[in-house]
């Protein structure tokens, strides 16, 4: 049985399309690009689309990540100006995607057209306990490549 969260359909044309997950096993929900007519994303461009849809988590244990489809990304060059989307539990407004074309060629945008997909993640808020010092640990401050290439 899945959670619900409430999510509002912002724009006419996806009541035909209810969000939904494509395959039983799917862990992203594809966005769809809101737009009027075809827009064209020069080399290197990057514009805010509207997705057309608003969820509202409520929970502050869930987030939603907005991430690239890979074969978009893979093949066209066509990720997110800020490389991953943070949709935050109280965020009420519509999801917006920055569309980045880190290709080489112009890309076309269609109306509708599914080009980035959302996953709501569980989240831990913590509480910061404040120290001078950490109780040491085997790793201490090793990091980037500290325990070796292979
Ligand atoms: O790809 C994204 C990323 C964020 N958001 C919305 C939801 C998120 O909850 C809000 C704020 O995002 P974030 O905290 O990453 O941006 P900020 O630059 O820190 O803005 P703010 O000062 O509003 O927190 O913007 C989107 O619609 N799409
Ligand atoms: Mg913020």
């Amino acid at each position: 049985m899945h959670r619900c969260i409430d999510v509002r359909i912002l724009d006419p044309r996806l009541k035909a399309s209810p969000p939904g997950y494509a395959t039983a096993g799917s862990a992203g929900l594809d966005l769809r690009a809101c737009i009027a007519e075809p827009l064209t994303i020069a080399p290197g461009d990057t514009q805010l689309i509207p997705s057309g849809i608003a969820v509202h988590l409520a929970d502050p244990g869930l987030a939603a990540l907005v991430l690239p489809r890979s074969g978009l990304g893979h093949k066209h060059g066509i990720v997110l100006g800020n490389l991953v989307g943070l949709i935050d539990s109280d965020y009420q407004g519509e999801i917006m995607i920055s569309v980045w074309n880190r290709g080489q060629t112009p890309f076309t945008l269609n109306p509708l057209d599914r080009l980035a997909q959302l996953v709501i993640v569980p989240v831990l808020q913590v509480g910061f306990n404040i120290v001078e010092e950490f109780e040491a640990s085997a790793r201490g401050a090793g990091g980037f490549g500290s325990t070796g290439k292979i």
